[in-house]
């Protein structure tokens, strides 16, 4: 399901600095009631900034931010009970557990879910009397999204949704995210997982340097990466000269040992496909290749992460007090 319409997350024009370092360069972006909204970009590059800002944990030094229509910051004990935020790590008391978190954080919020089917669905059911202290990495994840959810918000931010989880949790994560965003729930999807972004985003804006260089749905961005697509095959029998150079929107055709490769754009497999068939040509070991988020991604952001700079300034900006009880911190 698509936005509805209804802006719920809106930042414009977002400036924010540490130190001397400018770290957000005019951050603008909408995200639509419903929306599943992703925000992508190497390490530092200030997507954790962007989204503390919307939480009303940091302020911006410039620009406006505002989440159903609230300024995170100055109305942010209105803004709580509609917002259910998922943290890199959460800490909570060691000898806390499954249950009493959840049951804990639920007393908080006006209507919400029942916790027992939020463990279920989670696949966390049989740890609700494990204490914290002895949950593995994937079950603290798992936590830590269930925390986000309990209280049924309007609005659930999530930052590195399945980091840690296996594949097949991560799925069941993924099917439970979908299910949330058809009750209305508007989401915003911090990620580095392309296949996650693909499958889960409506939208994805893709931040560097503190600036967005790209938005638009996975599709679109992965078709702009403009690398078309690519098929390798082993012919029965030597390709007639030609063949297929002038077919519909080939770009280029060559041949390593007995390996036939076609680079183009549009309807291309379908064309060489037919155009085999109709000479009696099999194609072996046909692949086919898309060019996806992940080239997109890349060619947006290069090969590498930044990382954080080694000007990095001291903290300076500390998180404001007052929020819901789990006590959380980032990793
Ligand atoms: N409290 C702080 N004080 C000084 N610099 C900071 C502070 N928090 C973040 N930074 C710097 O601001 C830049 C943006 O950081 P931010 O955490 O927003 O990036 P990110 O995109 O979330 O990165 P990651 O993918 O690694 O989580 C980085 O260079 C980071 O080192």
């Amino acid at each position: 399901m698509a936005g509805s319409g209804t802006t719920v997350i809106e930042v414009n024009d977002l400036e924010k600095r540490y130190g001397d370092r400018l770290v957000l360069r005019g951050v603008s972006f909408a995200v639509e009631q419903g929306e599943i909204f992703g925000l992508l970009g190497p390490n530092g590059a200030g997507k954790t900034t962007t989204v503390e800002i919307l939480e009303g944990l940091r302020r911006q030094d410039a620009g406006t931010a505002r989440v159903l229509g609230l300024d995170p910051r100055a109305r942010r004990g209105d803004l709580l009970p509609l917002l259910g935020v998922q943290l890199q790590a959460s800490e909570l008391p060691a000898r806390m557990t499954v249950g009493e978190a959840l049951a804990l954080q639920a007393a908080f919020y006006e209507a919400p879910v029942d916790p027992a089917t939020l463990l279920d669905e989670l696949g966390l059911a049989e740890a609700r009397r494990t204490r914290f202290g002895k949950l593995s990495g994937g079950q603290r994840q798992r936590l830590s999204l269930a925390l986000a959810l309990v209280g049924d918000p309007r609005v659930a931010v999530l930052d590195e949704l399945t980091t840690g989880i296996d594949p097949a949790g991560r799925r069941d994560v993924w099917d439970l995210v979908e299910r949330v965003r058809e009750r209305g729930v508007t989401i915003l999807l911090v990620t580095h997982l392309m296949e996650e972004a693909e499958r889960l985003c409506d939208r994805v804006a893709v931040l560097d340097g503190g600036r967005i260089v790209a938005l638009d749905t996975p599709t679109a961005l992965a078709r702009a990466a403009g690398s078309g697509t690519t098929i390798r095959f082993r012919p029965s029998a030597p390709l007639p000269a030609g063949l297929l150079a002038g077919l519909p929107g080939v770009g280029s055709v060559t041949q390593t040992g007995s390996t036939v490769t076609v680079s183009g754009t549009g309807e291309l497999a379908h064309e060489v496909i037919a155009v085999l068939a109709r000479h009696q040509i099999v194609a072996a070991d046909l692949r086919v290749e898309q060019a996806t988020l992940d080239d997109a991604y890349l060619s947006l952001t290069g090969p590498r992460g930044d990382g954080p700079a080694a000007t990095d300034q001291p903290v300076t900006d500390q998180p404001a007090t007052g929020q819901a009880p789990a006590t959380t911190r980032r990793s």
